[in-house]
């Protein structure tokens, strides 16, 4: 069988990727030791693979089959066969880090919900979407970058690993609520409603006035009861941090820290975010640095 590529020049790829598409994360990994900063451009590559088939150039010709194959593909890939460049980054990948498949499973289960749905009604039915896409992300994560040993004590010599599940996912549900506000205009031109219908009617906002971009009273009502929400699973995300290795914390809480600034863009943007997208300028992110490495190391 010919070469598909070697390990090197592999992870080199998705390192490009990754720099090329995701500038907050790849800074992120940049604060990490080398073997799992090149395991998170594997992974990263891998999802967005996933996010564009899509919501990429190629949307319009995915189907239910498309998902189907790229589910085998997965398959294969944790068997241990790769069958391009990029997977043989991934297939070392999940030799070296305790990866589950399911997450990779749970996220193809998010892109087919795309495939098919435009509107949530309930704010449940919207956070199953964010775990399947975002919160799997979170998990994936957690498994290269591991947790800080437990201190063994006499008292205590066979001392419980906490691994934090749940604040990962919470750390992947908050930026997709995050992405998900940001983006409301852009995703409203496609004709996609992901805030829930519930909360429009309580705020007794249409979806056409959605679609029309009316920003009133109601309208920034409803943005501050969605970003207080999602600033709520930032809240819970925080507290996992701590468990994570030492050299991890600083780049978790840079993307934290740098992704959450986008809400605070959105307010600075009195919630307009049909005719501005929000934005974090560079200085405000590079201000965000000392901030996260205090926190990592401190808390
Ligand atoms: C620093 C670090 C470890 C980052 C993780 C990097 C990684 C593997 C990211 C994958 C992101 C991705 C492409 C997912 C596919 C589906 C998708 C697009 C999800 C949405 C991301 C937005 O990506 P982007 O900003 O490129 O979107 P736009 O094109 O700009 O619209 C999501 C919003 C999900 C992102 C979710 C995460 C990065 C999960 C973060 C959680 C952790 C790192 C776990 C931390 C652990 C604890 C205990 C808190
Ligand atoms: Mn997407």
């Amino acid at each position: 069988m010919r070469t598909l590529a070697s390990l090197e020049d592999s992870y080199e790829l998705c390192r490009q990727v990754t720099a090329e598409y995701a500038k907050t994360f790849y800074l992120g990994t940049q604060l990490m030791p080398e073997a799992k900063r090149r395991a998170i451009w594997a992974i990263y590559v891998w999802c967005r693979r996933t996010d564009e088939l899509v919501d990429g150039p190629m949307a319009a010709t995915t189907t239910e089959e498309t998902l189907d194959r790229w589910e085998e593909h997965l398959e294969a890939l944790f068997a241990g066969h790769p069958r391009d460049e990029v997977d043989v980054a991934l297939v070392d990948t999940l030799h070296r880090f305790p990866l589950d498949i399911q997450p990779f499973r749970d996220m193809i289960a998010g892109q087919r919900m795309d495939l098919y749905r435009n509107r949530y009604q309930t704010f449940e039915e919207l956070e199953l979407y964010c775990y399947r896409v975002a919160g799997t992300v979170g998990l994936m994560s957690t498994a290269v970058m591991g947790v800080e040993p437990p201190v063994i004590t006499p008292w205590n010599p066979n001392p419980e690993i906490m691994i934090p599940n749940q604040e990962a996912i919470a750390l992947g549900i908050a930026n997709q609520l995050t992405n998900i506000l940001r983006d409301v205009g852009e995703d409203a031109r496609r004709g996609r409603i992901y805030l829930p219908l519930d909360d429009l009617a309580l705020f007794n906002y249409t979806e056409e006035d959605l679609f029309k971009g009316v920003v009133d009273e109601r309208w920034q009502e409803l943005m501050r009861f969605e970003i207080q929400r999602a600033r709520k699973f930032y809240a819970e995300a925080e507290k996992g941090i701590s468990v994570l290795s030492e050299e991890i914390r600083w780049p978790v809480w840079t993307a934290l820290v740098l992704y959450r600034q986008i809400l605070d863009e959105i307010e600075r943007n009195e919630y307009d975010v049909f005719s501005k997208r929000a934005y974090v300028p560079k200085w405000r992110k590079m201000m965000a640095l000392p901030v996260a490495l205090l926190r990592a190391k401190v808390l």
